[in-house]
């Protein structure tokens, strides 16, 4: 396993690119809230990548087809009879791990327990190129990576309000500044998500995630990977999804004991 040299090996957080490689063991979890017109397309790249021998499906509640579309492209599906957001679909994604480990034949079963990769519903074809995520994992360089995107086709509608307040939370509870501190598509080993146990709930779970890692001495890497998604606009159902994300957040930071940052344009220094 290679990591390019300008990953910086003596940090305890490290920032790098790294090439694609093949590994094994590893299953692809997707928690999906009403996503029946981008999932398939995410189900079949994701069933490409290296290793990935179990993609699931947690559909979250969803009122339209996302399971049937889900199961036709391939994946298998468990899911929630009500919507309960992003982190318990990401908890129940793994128990379903373990329970088809758990009835995999001696023959079936791999050596270790495979890798969970994460990945948002709406990657669609791009998903095919998140394997970066998984080479440090497998190779035993990181305990946790996570997906830095590049600028996005269309722009989004935000002021970068959740952004600063997840970044800056982070860096207060850890010392570690991440670049995308929202970012969901994750590869942690089956130890570093039993530490992280239970997640912060809804859309806290990334910053709670990062926080839990890094304080209990887990190795986070950020990589470059080229993939797109579906940007949150301006309009009103987006500026309210925003502000579930602003509460997400928040509530993992304090349920951490750590206190938030003042907005950006509050802070000293830029008055
Ligand atoms: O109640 C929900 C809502 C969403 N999702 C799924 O969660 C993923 C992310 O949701 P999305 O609507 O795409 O959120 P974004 O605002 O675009 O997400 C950004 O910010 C989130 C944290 O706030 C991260 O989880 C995402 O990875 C990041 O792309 C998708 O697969 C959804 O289908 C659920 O499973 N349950
Ligand atoms: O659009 C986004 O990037 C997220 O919804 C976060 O919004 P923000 O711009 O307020 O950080």
């Amino acid at each position: 396993m290679t990591l390019a040299p300008r990953c910086q090996r003596d940090e305890p957080v490290r920032v790098c690119e790294v090439s694609e490689t093949s590994v094994s063991g590893v299953a692809v979890i997707i928690p999906a809230f009403n996503e029946q017109d981008r999932i398939a397309a995410t189900v079949r790249a994701a069933s490409g990548l290296p290793g990935a021998d179990m993609v699931i499906v947690v559909d979250d509640g969803s009122t339209d087809r996302t399971s049937a579309v889900a199961s036709e492209a391939g994946a298998t599906v468990v899911g929630h009879a009500r919507n309960r957001g992003k982190a318990a679909a990401m908890e129940t994604g793994a128990t379903a791990v373990t329970a088809v480990e758990g009835s995999e034949t001696r023959q079936e079963r791999l050596s270790a327990p495979r890798a969970l990769l994460f990945i948002d519903a709406d990657l669609e074809d791009s998903a095919s190129r998140v394997a970066p995520l998984i080479e440090p994992v497998v190779s035993g360089a990181a305990d946790m990576t996570i997906a830095v995107l590049p600028p996005q086709r269309s722009a989004g509608g935000g002021r970068g309000l959740v952004v600063d307040l997840a970044r800056n939370g982070i860096e207060r509870a850890t010392g570690w500044t991440p670049r995308q501190p929202l970012s969901g598509q994750r590869c942690l080993t089956r130890d570093a998500f039993a530490a992280a146990l239970p997640l912060a709930p809804g859309w806290g779970v990334e910053t709670g995630l990062s926080i839990d890692l890094l304080r209990q001495g887990y190795r986070v890497l950020e990589v470059d990977v080229d993939l797109h998604h579906r940007v949150t606009g301006t309009d009103w159902r987006a500026q309210l999804h925003r502000a579930r994300q602003y509460a997400g957040v928040m509530r993992a930071l304090g349920t951490r004991g750590v206190r938030p940052s003042l907005p950006a344009g509050l802070r000293r220094g830029n008055r």
